[in-house]
């Protein structure tokens, strides 16, 4: 099969780019290179250097291809600055989805897969692991976002005939397990890296947000996910909107809260971590966990490598034998 992944040259696409050419597809990468690395992307893959605001740009890659389906990664996607940009988010999220969603139905493409988030759950403090069937109630424009392009498919579904899975993921986090791809965001935000690199020296003190949290030891609890596990369930996803369009959340199913990172970054490391109490950083729920029955029902995926230490572990090598992350 012939795939075209936008975003492919950041941290989850390009691993999937991975899965995808391991199973012995074709795949090519659209990207603007804002966020991710030209390094990720393999030699082999077709690189178009697009940037998805440009309708036209975006209609021509589409076009060039008989794409058997289109995986979509790009976004911006940090919760933190969404609360300060509002509108940048929600503008070039909805547009550059709208835009690839678009050329596709236009041009007749059968497949869509969509990065979504847990992000569509932020509202209310709830404990309990959260279903397809929960209550959308965004926490943040970056969660609307995604949740407004979630939208742009239920049309381009009912009435274009383009069939797709939008994957909710919760946390993305560890490194591909032949050490291939890693996670370089610039500037990293994300809890699991910087927790590592606090651990490595090379950073200053990790900041903890918020420690008053209704959590068992006042932390937030998240959800981490093995990206190789996540891009298992796109491939399996792929498998089921032959016919029809589906929505599942993508976790491991387990809640570990940020103190407990920590001490998972101790013990792989063999390092302390240094960390002080900081405020909660706005826009953060105090708890995501994903309810897997329906993913797993529906797919049979289930995750294999959903230990927290196996997680942080390849995450730790990648990031200990690339302290420049992918270079300049
Ligand atoms: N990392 C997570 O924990 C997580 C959790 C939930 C959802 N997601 C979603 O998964 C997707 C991938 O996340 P990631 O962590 O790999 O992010 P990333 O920033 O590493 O990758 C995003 C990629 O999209 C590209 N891009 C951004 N804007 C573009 C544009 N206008 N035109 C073309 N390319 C553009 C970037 O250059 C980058 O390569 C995002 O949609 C994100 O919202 C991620
Ligand atoms: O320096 C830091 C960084 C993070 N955290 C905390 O660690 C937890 C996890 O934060 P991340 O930034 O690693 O991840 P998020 O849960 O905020 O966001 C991730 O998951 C979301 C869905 O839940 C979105 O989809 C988003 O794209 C993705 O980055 C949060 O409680 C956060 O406050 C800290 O305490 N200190």
């Amino acid at each position: 099969m012939r795939y075209l992944v936008t975003g492919g040259a950041g941290f989850v696409g390009s691993q999937v780019v991975l899965a995808l050419l391991d199973q012995g597809h074709e795949v090519a990468v659209l990207d603007n290179l804002s966020t991710g690395h030209q390094a990720a992307i393999p030699q082999s893959v077709l690189f178009y250097n697009v940037d998805l605001m440009d309708y036209q740009a975006t209609k021509n890659v589409v076009s060039q291809g008989i794409w058997d389906g289109v995986l979509h990664f790009a976004a911006l996607s940090l919760v933190g600055d969404s609360m300060r940009e509002p509108f940048h988010y929600l503008r070039q999220n909805y547009l550059t989805g709208l835009n690839i969603v678009q050329a596709c139905s236009e041009v007749g493409i059968k497949k869509f897969v969509f990065s979504s988030t847990a992000a569509l759950f932020g509202g209310p403090e709830r404990p309990d692991p959260i279903s397809e069937t929960a209550e959308i109630q965004p926490g943040s424009p970056y969660g609307e976002s995604k949740f407004l392009i979630e939208r742009i498919l239920q049309w381009a579904d009912s009435v274009c005939g383009l069939k797709s899975a939008c994957l909710r993921y919760f946390n993305a986090a560890g490194a591909d397990l032949a050490g291939r791809a890693g996670e370089d965001h610039r500037p990293e935000t994300h809890l699991i890296p910087l927790t590592i690199d606090a651990a490595l020296g090379r950073r200053p003190a990790l900041k903890l947000f918020g420690t008053d949290y209704p959590t068992p030891d006042g932390s937030c609890v998240r959800d981490y996910i093995h990206v190789a596990d996540l891009a298992d369930a796109h491939i399996r996803a792929l498998e089921q909107i032959e016919t029809r369009s589906v929505a599942y959340n993508i976790g491991n199913g387990r809640g570990y809260s940020n103190l407990e990172i920590i001490q998972s970054v101790e013990r792989v490391s063999g390092r302390q971590v240094p960390w002080e109490a900081a405020p909660r950083r706005q826009g953060d729920p105090a708890v995501l966990v994903a309810d897997l029955t329906t993913l797993q029902r529906e797919t049979g995926w289930t995750p294999k490598f959903g230990k927290l230490d196996q997680i942080v572990e390849t995450a730790f090598r990648w990031r200990e034998a690339h302290p420049n992350g992918y270079g300049d």
